[in-house]
């Protein structure tokens, strides 16, 4: 049941110390229309003159039960309660509360987590889509409580229900600085015949999150040489590998051969996300190696912009993360 606040007819003057339980309006034409007193207000005797100026004789006022806590206490009390790091809170606004970036990183947001809350009675939590990259002032979720006022005893099993799952609820994670190597295929790249357009795009966005690109090398189409170049970065320990270009279905695409032939464990060939859609995720040991198709280079947001963050802040890609971009995943048909 949601709770009903009390609410008392009282004379103005005897209001001293008792909550307003909604805003109250006041208008002086052509010159002010608006708030004079919020909602929650605990009336002061320096209020009595005013409530009395906008024709309040009397007023309702709301009795607080023994056990009973505000909508903004309230809001504040699951805002803690699902917040880690990188946020900051906002003072309630009528009753709500929003949850800020403070810093640049990955929004991570525990799904399970965000409906068992709202499961609750009364409870309204709501949150962006997770694994986004966010900036400071970015609003990643906000709350409040659906009645006025509520038994604090619900916002304890809330409190208790939020401290069972093992990471905070809403987090913004950091983005590590990783160095990373760039292999380039295509023999018209290597052989001069076209500019290379994948190194700037790529750059561009590794650069954006805070790691750089510490060396690009080129490869024609070749799963020998492509191995020798992948094999090179691994041997110089970077933190991570892309090879860009001869990911689809032609006779000279040797990319997905080459990150397989050099004893990486593929996660998967191939997402239902479009444009990217033939990606690949592998890993030699804890390095990944990306296969980037062809759209990774002109198109502004592709599969490749899902992942890169995510590994970036440190996640190790599962096949599952990669299948499931089939549901909302057309950006492009
Ligand atoms: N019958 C099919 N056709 C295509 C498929 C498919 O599954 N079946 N997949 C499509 C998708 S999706 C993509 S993406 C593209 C190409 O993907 P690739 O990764 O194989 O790209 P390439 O063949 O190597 O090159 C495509 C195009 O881009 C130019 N290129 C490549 N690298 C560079 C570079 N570093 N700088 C500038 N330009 C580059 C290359 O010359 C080609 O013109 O395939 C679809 N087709
Ligand atoms: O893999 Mo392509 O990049 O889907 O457009």
């Amino acid at each position: 049941m949601v709770d009903k606040p009390n609410l008392k007819e009282v004379p103005v003057r005897e209001a001293i110390g008792m909550m307003l339980p909604h805003d109250m309006t006041q208008i002086l034409p052509g010159e002010f229309k608006g708030r004079l007193f919020k909602k929650g207000h605990v009336v002061t005797e320096a209020d009595i003159e005013p409530l009395l100026s906008i024709g309040k004789e009397h007023i309702y006022v709301l009795e607080m039960p023994e056990g009973y806590i505000h909508e903004e206490e309230a809001g504040l009390r699951i805002a803690k309660a699902v917040s880690g790091e990188g946020l900051t809170l906002t003072q309630p606004y009528e009753g709500k509360v929003s949850m800020k970036a403070s810093r640049t990183g990955l929004a991570k947001i525990n799904e399970e987590a965000v409906h068992a809350l709202n499961a609750l009675e009364g409870i309204a939590f709501s949150t962006i889509y997770g694994d986004q990259v966010v900036h400071p002032g970015h609003t990643l979720a906000a709350t409040r409580i659906i009645p006025l006022i509520m038994e604090e005893k619900r916002i304890i099993e809330l409190e208790e229900l939020a401290k069972q799952f093992s990471e905070p609820i809403i987090q913004v994670k950091l983005f590590q600085e990783k160095r990373i190597g760039l292999v380039t295929t295509g023999g018209e790249v290597f052989s001069g015949r076209i500019a290379d357009k994948f190194g700037p795009a790529i750059r561009n966005k590794v650069e954006a999150l805070g790691s750089e690109i510490v060396e690009q090398r080129f490869a024609p189409d070749d799963k020998e040489l492509i191995e020798k170049e992948i094999k090179a970065f691994l041997d110089q320990g970077v933190d991570m590998i892309l090879v860009t270009g001869g990911m689809s279905v032609d006779p000279d695409d040797r990319t997905p051969g080459a990150i397989a032939g050099v004893g990486a464990e593929v996660v998967r060939y191939g997402t239902p996300m479009l444009p990217g859609s033939m990606l690949m995720v592998a890993y030699k040991g804890d390095t990944p190696i990306l296969g980037l198709p062809g759209a990774v280079m002109h198109e502004k947001v592709t599969s490749f912009d899902v992942f890169l963050p995510r590994i970036l802040a440190g996640e190790r890609i599962a096949a599952s993360d990669m299948t499931r971009l089939g549901y909302g995943g057309l950006l492009k048909g």
